[in-house]
């Protein structure tokens, strides 16, 4: 391997590159970094997510006839392509009106993150809900730049009626908000603050879908593992999340995958991302934009899987090799959906 890289060739994997696991997208020791590889029949999950994905280089399929007999097997991991996701955008029908569209209600920011609070509303506007209900302290910031959001600061139960929540971007130390939502009997998305504050009991409890969307590092906390344990066996990670919290868990990072809840089922793997959204804000932005999915009808796998699909394309559109804010993304996001939908 290492005479091979020494050479200065260029290299070419036939299948996989030697090293990387197959079926787990781990790198268990060294391994061949390839410019490109040429696989067979189907994509491997080592070919599609990281560690490992990042050691194929540019990767070609090439159809081997396997058709007939790949139908025979349930995938274990599944990759949304556009028609996909096409077939599942909410597009409001002729007699919609702004309820019949879903509302998606909003329990981010604190004094010392009004921002979270606004990214998020940035996002659920644009995930296709008819309306965003917003409810905490940044109500002031939230209207400031989104005069359409229907703000409040009481509690989230008497905000109105909403079809499904997001809570926790920069929520700080605010249970009392965040344990209204988890009792409320509709869907319910929880990121950032709200996955150090949430009861595990109370979720597996709940029974409304429930959402779970941890970075590596929430997701390492969640599990009492270390972050890098997290990064190295991303499909572990999210399955084991799932089983534990009986929830679909959506993990991001340089590879997004959803697992389905209590862990059953092909995970998703999300094709579009790319490392320009690593900034700040940027998951804050996600979670409202999945969130307005869920309300809008999706179930939690798919609002999670359509999410990332749309924000991996918004990051890409919005970025054209620059570097890019989370509120460019959000700006992006129409263009992307435009894309997909065309
Ligand atoms: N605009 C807004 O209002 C935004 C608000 N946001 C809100 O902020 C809250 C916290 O969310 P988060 O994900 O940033 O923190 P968290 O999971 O605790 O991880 C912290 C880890 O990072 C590390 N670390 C820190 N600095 C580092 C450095 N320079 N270089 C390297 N490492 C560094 C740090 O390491 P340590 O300092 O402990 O060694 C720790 O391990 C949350 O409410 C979120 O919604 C965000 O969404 C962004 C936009
Ligand atoms: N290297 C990367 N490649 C692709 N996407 C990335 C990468 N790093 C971060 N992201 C994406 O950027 C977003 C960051 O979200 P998060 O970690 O919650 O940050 P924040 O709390 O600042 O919003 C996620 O959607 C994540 O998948």
């Amino acid at each position: 391997m290492r005479a091979a890289e020494d050479s200065g060739a260029l290299i070419v994997s036939v299948d996989l590159p030697s090293g990387v696991d197959a079926d787990t997208g781990q790198v268990p020791g060294d391994a061949v970094r390839a410019d490109a590889t040429v696989t067979f029949g189907t994509y491997k999950p080592g070919l599609l997510v990281d560690p490992a994905r990042e050691y194929a280089g540019a990767v070609r399929l090439v159809d081997i006839g396997l058709g007939g007999e790949l139908g025979a097997y349930e995938p274990e991991l599944e990759a949304l392509q556009y028609a996909d996701v096409q077939r599942l955008l909410p597009v409001p029908g002729a007699e919609s009106d702004k309820y019949r569209r879903g509302v998606v209600g909003v329990v981010a920011g604190s004094a010392r993150y009004p921002g979270a609070a606004v990214l998020c509303v940035a996002g659920a506007l644009r995930g296709g809900a008819g309306a965003v209900r917003y409810v905490g302290p940044a109500a002031d910031a939230v209207i400031a730049r989104f005069p359409e959001a229907l703000v409040s600061d009481g509690p989230p139960a008497k905000a109105g009626r909403v079809q499904a929540w997001v809570a926790g971007p920069g929520l700080g130390d605010d249970a009392g908000r965040l344990r209204d939502v988890v009792d409320a009997d509709v869907p319910v998305l929880i990121d950032a603050d709200g996955l150090r504050l949430v009861d595990r009991d109370a979720v597996r409890a709940r029974t409304a879908p429930t959402l779970l969307t941890p970075h590596a590092g929430e997701a390492a906390a969640l599990l009492g593992v270390s972050r890098g344990e997290v990064e190295a066996g991303r499909l572990d990670a999210v399955r084991e999340l799932a089983a534990r919290y009986g929830a679909t868990v959506l993990l991001k990072g340089s590879t997004t995958v959803v697992a389905e809840a209590r862990g059953g089922g092909a995970v998703r793997v999300n094709p579009t991302g790319t490392s320009w959204l690593a900034t700040a804000g940027s998951g804050d932005v996600l979670s409202g934009l999945a969130g307005s999915l869920l309300a809008a009808g999706l179930g939690a796998r798919d609002a999670g899987a359509v999410g990332a699909f749309l924000h991996g394309l918004a990051g890409r559109l919005a970025a054209e090799g620059a570097p890019v804010g989370a509120q460019d993304v959000a700006d992006a996001v129409p263009l992307a959906w435009r894309d997909v939908g065309a």
